[in-house]
């Protein structure tokens, strides 16, 4: 099948094509149900069971085709989106909207500088080498800094064509850049620091903080469906960050038991069959679960059970 001329009239919605956010999109995308067969190699994929179809594309270029309403929906890291946003800032129609914070891929886009080395402050790196797969990003970080530390003193501002540190793109490994006596100092992410440490590197400054985002355009083809997709990848985040918690208390204890589990709006109270004791059933976020059951037993709840959610909304 020719799946370019099978666009006409479908929502586009990219998604990374490789790299550390492309399982966790595919899942969001699994428990939104929708469906679709990606046929080896290809980079477009038409949906089942909506009019949509998936673009497969790099996650650092999914903000240039969201923000220039080429794509209507994208997911991509929070750093790509800035990355963009510093070389083409947006305008009235063009630039990527934000729509909801994913919950996954965080990291921090970090000046990094050999441990022990002679740069301990970000003002040492000025007139120097740096290396980044984020050139747009770090040449306005450079540009402030230089002109926190030159230009303060005469009040002008820096240009990227005044600037003195010199910013040189990397596509990859850009950790490996000191040691091999290509940069001074790096601009890159870091998760774990795992990646950092192993280089010898430390951070002395975090330039930007990610996490994966949903994005839409300006104008989409299909507000409505741009609306109903993302109140369904919404439901599956929601599920994911919450468990459902059920236990039964005295009636008397309920207002304490409320204070340690208010529920995401109130809980659902029922009578027991037994006379001064309810049901309690409400929402917990699933990191504080343990805590949450420890307070309540010791505050006189029993039977404490603690359940997934598949879906929400
Ligand atoms: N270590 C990490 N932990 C969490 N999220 C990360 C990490 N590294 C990158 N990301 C997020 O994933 C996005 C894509 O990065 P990734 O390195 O996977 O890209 P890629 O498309 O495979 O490109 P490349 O070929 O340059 O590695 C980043 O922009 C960032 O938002
Ligand atoms: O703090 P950590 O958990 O170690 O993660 C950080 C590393 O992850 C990313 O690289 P990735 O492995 O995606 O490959 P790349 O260097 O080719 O971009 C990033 O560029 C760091 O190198």
């Amino acid at each position: 099948m020719d799946l370019v001329n099978h666009l006409e009239g479908r929502l586009l919605f990219a998604v990374p094509k490789k790299g550390r956010l492309q399982q966790a999109a595919l899942d969001l995308l699994a428990g939104s149900d929708i469906q679709f067969r990606r046929d080896h190699r290809l980079d477009i994929a038409l949906v089942k069971n909506h009019p949509i179809a998936l673009v497969f594309l790099p996650a650092a270029d999914i903000p240039t085709f969201v923000g220039e309403g080429r794509v209507d929906l994208g997911i991509t890291g929070r750093d790509q989106i800035c990355e963009h946003e510093a070389v083409t800032p947006p305008t009235e129609d063009t630039g990527a909207e934000e729509v909801l914070d994913l919950g996954f891929g965080s990291c921090q886009l970090q000046v990094q500088v050999p441990k022990n080395g002679p740069y301990k402050e970000p003002k040492d790196l000025i007139g120097r080498n740096i290396s980044t797969s984020f050139a747009g990003l770090s040449t306005k970080y450079f540009e402030a800094l230089e002109a926190q530390y030159a230009g303060a003193a005469t009040g002008d501002s820096i240009t990227s064509k005044q600037l003195r540190t010199k910013i040189k793109y990397l596509g990859g490994s850009v950790e490996a850049a000191c040691a091999l006596g290509v940069a001074d100092g790096i601009v890159d992410l870091v998760e774990s620091g795992e990646t950092m440490k192993a280089a010898g590197l430390e951070a002395i400054d975090t330039v930007v903080e990610s996490k994966a985002v949903l994005i839409r355009s300006k104008h989409p083809s299909n507000p409505e469906l741009v609306d109903k997709i993302a109140g369904r990848i919404k439901g599956v985040i929601a599920a994911q960050r919450y468990v459902t918690c059920t236990y039964n208390i005295p009636r008397k204890l309920l207002p304490t038991a409320t204070k340690i589990t208010p529920g995401k709006r109130a809980p659902t109270v029922t009578a027991l069959d037994e006379p001064n004791w309810v049901a309690v059933n409400v929402m917990v976020e699933k990191v504080k679960i343990a805590t949450v059951m420890d307070d309540l037993a010791s505050c006189g709840a029993e039977d404490i059970l603690v359940g997934n959610i598949a879906n929400s909304r």
